[in-house]
């Protein structure tokens, strides 16, 4: 469960450009769920995503993780509950690491390196073994049917292609949640439909799905379980349970 309680987020806080992209915003995203955060460009879907992802700090208000394994980073049961918005840096990035797996809007995969260790990567500070590693990235590309690539050059390939390895990338680590903005805004609508399908595989595999999106094959499809709207930085009401 991932709880977020009265959270907000500041940018220039105390200058003339003080911005307030998350205001007070409450909301509870169940294990195994596709939660599906849907609003205008600018409404603070990304912003909102950062914070729960722990790529950021709220200004206020609290987020609490459980049952997504990241107790045994604090040597407690693996699913007990640690409220995020707390914890010094070195413990918010073990979180990232392990329990989250990111898919960006622009893919962000890096240039100059082959597909194989563009997947590979997120898995380097956690030090497993080179051998297991590769077998491990492998085995994803061969799952997202792009094995073929493994040593190509990422910019050779097409956009379904580049966000098939950034889907391997974000699950290299095994994480429990999967968080994606945008995922289909640089994708025609078939490929839009195939991401979705993977996205179905996510939930039978018992992850925990979050994407922003204002694409309607997103957030109307009947794999959401929940669709949180968001205007202005806050929750509209009546954000489709
Ligand atoms: N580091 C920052 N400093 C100042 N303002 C920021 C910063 N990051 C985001 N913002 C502002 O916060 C607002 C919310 O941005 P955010 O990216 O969260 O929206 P979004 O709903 O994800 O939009 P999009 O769909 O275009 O990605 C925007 O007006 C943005 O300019």
């Amino acid at each position: 469960m991932i709880e977020v309680i009265e959270v907000s987020k500041s940018f220039n806080v105390g200058k003339v450009n003080q911005f307030d992209a998350v205001s007070r915003v409450s909301c509870r995203i169940a294990p195994g769920e596709l939660t599906i955060l849907k609003g205008p460009s600018g409404s603070g879907k990304t912003t909102l995503m950062t914070l729960i992802g722990c790529m950021a700090r709220p200004s206020s208000g609290r987020i609490v993780l459980s049952g997504i394994g990241a107790g045994s980073l604090f040597g407690q049961q693996p699913d007990a509950e640690i409220e995020i918005t707390s914890l010094p840096e070195r413990f918010l990035t073990g979180i990232r690491r392990s329990a989250f797996g990111f898919i960006f809007q622009q893919f962000n995969l890096v240039r100059g390196i082959s597909v194989l260790e563009n997947v590979m990567l997120p898995a380097y500070p956690t030090g497993v073994n080179h051998k297991v590693l590769r077998e491990r990235a492998l085995t994803l590309l061969e799952t997202f049917n792009i094995a073929r690539h493994a040593s190509s050059q990422v910019g050779l390939l097409s956009g379904g292609e580049m966000q098939r390895v950034a889907i391997a990338r974000a699950l290299i680590n095994d994480p429990s949640v999967i968080i994606a903005d945008e995922p289909t805004a640089h994708l025609d609508s078939r490929l839009s439909r195939e991401f979705m399908a993977l996205i179905e595989g996510f939930k039978s595999a018992g992850k925990t799905v979050l994407i922003a999106s204002h694409d309607p094959i997103v957030f109307d499809s009947p794999l959401a379980d929940q669709v949180i709207e968001m205007r202005d930085g806050a929750l509209i009401d009546g954000s489709r349970p």
